[in-house]
């Protein structure tokens, strides 16, 4: 996927917020937002998870890096992954929650609690 090279911008300089931003501004031009509301974002969003399912459905177990797929089936993958992440960044914005911040506070939660139960269990 190559693509992003019309952004005009490197990878590594597009933020969560960014992503946002031009998803907003993307409904608001087609008059989408006033159909993205929290409920039907979280449907949205689970339908896109169903989609992504579907690639790995009846496959077997698949090797990481996916090494055996065809270049369309990596590029479906791609896609996928990026309606997933778009509508996860669409529900957060319109439930008001940052969700970048809410994600490392939630990693740094995971650790201590990792740390917690490992202090128990010696
Ligand atoms: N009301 C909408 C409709 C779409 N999208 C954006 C978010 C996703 O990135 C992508 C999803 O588009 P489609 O529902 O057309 O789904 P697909 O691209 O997966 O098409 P298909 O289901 O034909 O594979 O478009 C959006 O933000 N708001």
């Amino acid at each position: 996927m190559e693509n992003y090279r019309e952004c005009g911008k490197k990878v590594k300089d597009v933020s969560l917020q960014e992503l946002r931003d031009r998803l907003a501004e993307f409904a608001r031009v087609r008059g989408w937002d006033q159909y993205h509301s929290p409920r039907n974002l979280l449907l949205a969003l689970v339908g896109e998870v169903g989609e992504l399912s579907e690639i790995f459905q009846w496959k077997g177990e698949v090797e990481k890096g996916l090494p055996n797929w065809s270049r369309d089936d990596k590029e479906h993958l791609e896609e996928e992954l990026s309606d997933v992440l778009l509508y996860l960044v669409q529900l957060a914005h319109v439930c008001g929650s940052l969700i970048l911040a809410a994600a490392l506070t939630k990693i740094f939660k995971n650790a201590k609690q990792n740390t917690l139960s490992l202090t128990l269990l010696t």
